[in-house]
């Protein structure tokens, strides 16, 4: 009998190309995304050294970063760095033979979106970006890597990866979720039960009835913020639902193919008995919905509680960074988190920029407006995202409820474009990083869901949606 493997010891005993004595490791990479941000760098040591880049068909390279989301934007871009960076790329796409989508092309999105949309993501496959959320795509059972700049040449170079081999954790979440919680509750969830350093060193297999109930669009949820609890990558065993969401997307198999390959991905699950290093268990049940508090994606409380105060923490730098977090975030420890006015609205990125998330946005907003506080901004996440949600109407409720409907791109997840907070501003935001100066200098984020976000728009504070009717 051979030794039962985790789903996480299948793919990569299956992308092993050598091993040295040390544990370093050399990885077959079927898939290489690329983005504008990070690299140009790889690009250039390319041609420094006059190498090409290995398997051209194997990498896809789209800008999101720093496009801006005004319809403006295919006439030129204002802002000079930000425009720099999106001709650099669309250059080195052209000058190595590589897939290109840019502003203009209505496949372009944030590149966590657009891999699993174009079927270039693929259950078994090993795939890494310049970017740590490409744990996104481990919702589709792939080895999802995010790497640095020196590996993005590496890999343009050479279709491999050198890695040590991480530990398994394994996060299972039991019985069904309530109404009007989320994914997106789901993992704050976890981060907030193990902490930013939790994952550390493991990559992380999602498994339980609340993980198999979600959709393909929210398992890239959970999967996207594996990162923010700290692990290597996330992944989910990919099933009949994964394989009706890739079927006939123009990059996956076809035909023959399909039937093979399919056969093989059914056999991409942990056996019974696989050894885990860590295991975790959540009850879906009794999760709430979800708002962060501080400046660090642990920092997450229900909504219906208030905001800690940092003086309980008994460990002296904890408390003293959790007390520093209060007073970057202008909040008062006893605050109900119902109690908390915001500024801003934020609906997008590769957390909860998908179809499904703006769909459960739309349906808190219809026939309600935007509080007249609050400006409030929905960015679907690729272009193909905003075309099936006009399709549907959502851009209509969304502008008859008062939020902008804007082009797709990374947007106010991070402050590389034009769409930021001001100083002191509080925004409700279905990203997944609520760092300081994240989504602008001085800027205030609390995470959310997308229902929760599109309410607390209307309300122009949280509310418990649970309670929405
Ligand atoms: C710009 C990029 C390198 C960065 C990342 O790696 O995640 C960005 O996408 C982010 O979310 O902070
Ligand atoms: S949407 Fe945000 S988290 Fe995702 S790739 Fe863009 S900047 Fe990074």
């Amino acid at each position: 009998m051979t030794k039962p493997r985790t789903l996480y010891d299948k793919i990569w005993d299956d992308h092993l190309v050598d091993e040295q004595d040390d544990g370093t490791c050399l990885l077959y990479i079927d898939r290489h995304l690329v983005h504008e941000v990070t690299s140009p760098q790889a690009f250039e040591g390319l041609r420094d050294t006059g190498r090409r880049v290995r398997h051209p068909s194997r990498t896809l390279a789209v800008v999101d970063h720093n496009v801006p989301t005004t319809p403006d934007r295919v006439n030129g871009i204002k802002n000079e760095e930000s425009r720099i960076q999106v001709e650099a790329l669309a250059k080195n796409a052209a000058e190595f033979d590589l897939q290109y989508f840019n502003e203009a092309d209505i496949r372009q999105g944030i590149v966590h979106i657009v891999g699993p949309e174009q079927g270039f993501t693929l259950p078994g496959t090993t795939i890494v970006c310049g970017d740590s959320h490409t744990s996104t795509h481990g919702a589709f059972g792939a080895l999802a890597h995010g790497i640095g700049t020196s590996e993005v040449e590496h890999v343009l170079a050479t279709q491999t990866l050198i890695q040590k081999k991480a530990r398994n954790m394994l996060v299972r979440v039991d019985n069904s979720l309530p109404e009007g919680v989320t994914a997106k509750d789901i993992i704050l969830a976890i981060i907030g039960e193990i902490g930013t350093a939790g994952g550390t060193g493991h990559v992380i297999e999602f498994a339980g009835q609340a993980i198999t109930e979600l959709t393909m669009e929210g398992r890239m949820t959970v999967c996207n913020m594996t990162i923010e609890g700290g692990a290597r990558a996330g992944l989910i065993a990919p099933d009949e639902k994964a394989f009706e969401y890739l079927k006939d997307r123009p990059m996956s198999p076809k035909g023959e193919h399909w039937e093979q390959a399919v056969a093989h991905w059914r056999t991409l699950k942990s056996d019974e008995g696989a050894h885990f290093d860590k295991t975790i268990v959540l009850d879906a049940q009794s999760l709430p919905p979800i708002v962060s508090w501080g400046s660090s994606p642990e920092d997450v409380i229900a909504v219906t509680g208030v905001v800690p105060n940092p003086a309980d923490i008994p460990e002296e730098t904890k408390r003293a960074s959790k007390k520093r977090a209060l007073a970057y975030m202008g909040l008062e420890p006893g605050t109900k988190i119902t109690d908390i006015e915001i500024d801003r609205v934020f609906i997008g990125s590769c957390t909860n920029g998908r179809i499904e998330d703006l769909r459960a946005a739309a349906k808190m907003a219809e026939g309600r407006k935007v509080h007249e506080r609050v400006s409030a901004m929905v960015v679907p996440g690729s272009g193909l995202v905003k075309a099936q949600a006009e399709a549907e109407g959502l851009d209509k409720v969304f502008l008859e409820a008062g939020f902008e409907w804007r082009e797709p791109g990374c947007s106010m997840c991070l402050a590389m474009n034009d769409d930021r907070l001001k100083p002191e501003e509080r925004c409700a935001s279905t990203s997944n990083r609520n760092f300081e100066g994240r989504q602008g200098y001085r800027g205030r984020t609390h995470l959310v869901s997308p229902a929760m976000a599109a309410a607390a728009a209307v309300a122009g504070r949280f509310v418990d949606i649970r309670d929405w009717k």
